[in-house]
């Protein structure tokens, strides 16, 4: 197979005791997209129970062998989470490797990741998710390998239990040192005491998009942009960028790799050190994609996630996003914590970045100053970029500026 042509794939959407599972068929069908295999064919089982040598029952395991004697298929998918027992005899059945909904996940963000710590996080998790599946199965590592692992026998298993062992030890020691320097920069940035705000969600409920356009916003030099895609997973790296609404008003804002429901444990594992850096924030932005259907569940799987990952005690603002999508028209305020806006819209990020202002500097407000024409603090209050208004009187200007109370103090001769 080339490294040009997509993996063809034979794909089994499964349901049990007849609830038709539209929206969990679809977003696995998204996920296959997002891991850039073509899917040749599909099949339905509709189960009452799981079978538990072959989760599908054996009249669809006997029926997918044969169609997968007529179609070329490179792997077959299933949209569930198998044992290793299960996967071990559904490929033995059909002499093609499997994935679950697991190994479709890793496959996706092995295929998505970019850099070296990412990289590592995933093979960390493939591999232990691979060996307790190493029994009796060598088409595992031949596919890793992009061959096939032919007459391999136990001897085989031992060596690639071995292998795969010591390459877990060593990924992890690169993962260690990596942190390490996370750990450092992350120190140094304590050292500037700006506030930590981080975006987190649902993959696709535009998470990056919010950083961006906050970057267009307030970035005056042009800042480095993160990737926002429509497609799952399009953010795997955890990115850190400083927001200057003023000169006295910054924060850090940081990307994170969305969550989807189920995600495998091993990849709450290997990336937990990535996922780490939402508990040293002060504020949690969740981002919910206000058009999908779907959002409760959703957020639900959020705030899982969230409590997986043993963040807990910090503050949260829930923006449902993609208002432009919905029928009818809301206001932005919903609760005093839950607004409702477009990521596209200018003024939409204006009134976010009030509010995360207003949650991160409780204590400033907008002030009216009068300054006369002759007075040197017009010029020095732009270059705090702090004004926000002036109107031109005839004995003077009238100004509005954003400060806090202590700041204030030394211009309190100067209130209108
Ligand atoms: N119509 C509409 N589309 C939006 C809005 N915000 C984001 N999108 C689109 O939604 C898609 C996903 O946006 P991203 O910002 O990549 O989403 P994300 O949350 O970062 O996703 P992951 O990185 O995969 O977790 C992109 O195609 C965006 O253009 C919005 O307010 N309205
Ligand atoms: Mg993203």
């Amino acid at each position: 197979m080339g490294n040009q042509e997509k993996e063809a794939v034979l794909v089994v959407l499964t349901s049990l005791q007849g609830k038709e599972n539209t929206a969990y068929w679809d977003e696995f069908l998204e996920l296959v997209k997002a891991a850039d295999m073509e899917v040749v064919m599909h099949a339905k089982q509709h189960m009452k129970t799981v079978n538990s040598a072959t989760y599908i029952g054996s009249g669809k395991v006997k029926e997918i062998k044969e169609m997968l004697e007529s179609t070329a298929v490179d792997v077959v998918l299933i949209d569930h989470v198998l044992t290793p027992l299960q996967s071990r005899n559904l490929e033995k059945a059909w002499n093609r490797p499997i994935m679950d909904r697991n190994a479709l996940i890793l496959e996706l963000f092995e295929t998505r990741a970019v850099t070296a710590e990412a990289k590592l996080q995933i093979e960390a998790a493939k591999l232990n998710a691979l060996l307790p599946k190493l029994v009796g199965s060598t088409s595992y590592l031949g596919r890793q390998s992009g061959g096939r692992n032919k007459g391999a026998g136990e001897k085989q298993l031992e060596l690639d239990r071995r292998v795969i062992k010591r390459r877990i030890g060593e990924v992890r020691n690169e993962l260690k040192r990596l942190e390490k320097q996370r750990a450092v920069r992350a120190a140094k940035r304590q050292r500037n005491d700006l506030p930590i705000v981080a975006l987190i969600g649902y993959t696709n409920a535009g998470k990056s998009t919010i950083m961006n356009q906050l970057l267009d916003r307030f970035q005056k030099k042009a800042a480095k942009q993160v990737l926002e895609k429509d497609m799952l997973f399009a953010t795997l790296d955890t990115s850190v960028r400083r927001i200057a609404l003023d000169a006295h008003r910054q924060f850090l804002l940081i990307d994170t790799v969305g969550f989807v429901s189920d995600l495998p444990h091993e990849l709450i594992e290997a990336f937990h050190s990535t996922l780490e850096q939402i508990k040293e924030a002060d504020l949690l932005l969740q981002i919910v994609d206000g058009a999908n259907p779907h959002y409760r569940e959703q957020m639900q799987v959020t705030s899982d996630t969230l409590q997986k990952l043993g963040v807990e005690n910090i503050a949260m603002l829930t923006v449902f996003n993609k208002a432009d999508r919905l029928q009818e028209k809301h206001p932005r305020c919903l609760r005093e914590d839950r607004v409702m806006l477009c990521a596209k819209a200018e003024k939409d990020i204006d009134f976010l970045c009030d509010l995360i202002s207003k949650r991160l500097y409780p204590l400033h407000q907008k002030w009216k100053l009068k300054i006369p024409y002759d007075d040197a603090l017009l010029a020095q209050l732009r270059k705090q970029g702090i004004l926000s208004e002036i109107h031109y009187l005839d004995d003077a200007m009238l100004v509005e500026i954003d400060a806090d109370a202590e700041r204030m103090r030394k211009w309190e001769a100067y209130l209108a």
